[in-house]
């Protein structure tokens, strides 16, 4: 009993047992992730990284709340996600996660400001006060003068920035990133890790990123090797 993340650390943000996943091929059961057992404390930024099909994108999206593990549990401060429907998933992710991917999922019909204030609004926040807190963070991002632009009026840098403003917008606890550097030029993708490493320590926000970017992964706390469905020792590991 004394492994389970009921006894976890209080300053854990975000936890995880013997989480497996596996997927139907056809008539073949694939097992992607085979028991992962993972720690997150606040304030503590990770990277995972793997070869292409080990399974990393899946352990993000299942760390997120955004799927679910064939079995194992997911620990986010006292909630146990698979005691959750998705409504209260989704409340959670809300209020305290903030999710970046490669392809940002913009809204394509809303400027970049309406983009960034949705989340708040969605959370309940008034409009004015989404208006102001969005319009902070796309100036934290170097978007001062993008706000009134829509999607496809921006580069593909600043449709990131707009989606890193967005996931950080709401001030979480932990934000997860697939890949947040993976289409940008060395010095956005240089700005982008400034930014993280900003918020990571005026607010103590926690970052789980997937990255193949090694600039980007050594400037984390940890390296974690995933491999046939595990983490693995690897040479260079930084933890
Ligand atoms: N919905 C699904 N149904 C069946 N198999 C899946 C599904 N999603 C992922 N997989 C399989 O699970 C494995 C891991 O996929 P995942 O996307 O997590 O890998 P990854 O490490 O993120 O890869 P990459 O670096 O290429 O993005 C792959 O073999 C993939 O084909």
């Amino acid at each position: 009993m004394t492994d389970t993340p009921q006894n976890a650390k209080p300053s854990t943000v975000l936890a995880c047992r013997r989480l497996v996943k596996t997927y139907r091929q056809g008539p073949q059961e694939v097992r992607v992730l085979n028991g992962i057992d993972l720690t997150i404390g606040a304030g503590e930024t990770v990277a995972i990284v793997g070869a292409s099909g080990a399974g990393k994108s899946t352990l993000l999206n299942i760390l997120g709340g955004l799927d679910l593990p064939s079995s194992g549990e997911v620990q986010l401060l006292d909630n146990f996600l698979n005691e959750l429907n998705e409504k209260q998933r989704g409340t959670l992710r809300n209020q305290y996660m903030g999710f970046v991917y490669q392809f940002h999922h913009l809204l394509p019909e809303f400027t970049a400001l309406e983009n960034v204030m949705m989340p708040m609004l969605i959370g309940g926040c008034a409009k004015p006060e989404a208006k102001q807190r969005a319009q902070a963070i796309l100036d934290d991002v170097g978007l001062s003068n993008r706000g009134r632009h829509k999607p496809a009026e921006l580069s593909g840098g600043e449709r990131q920035r707009v989606a890193i403003a967005r996931a950080l917008v709401t001030n979480p606890r932990v934000v997860f990133m697939d890949e947040p550097t993976g289409n940008l030029d060395t010095r956005t993708a240089k700005s982008i890790q400034d930014l993280m490493a900003g918020l990571n320590q005026r607010l103590n926000t926690s970052f789980v990123i997937v990255t193949h970017d090694e600039q980007l992964a050594s400037s984390m706390d940890r390296t974690l090797f995933l491999a046939d469905g595990s983490f693995v020792p690897a040479v260079g590991t930084v933890s």
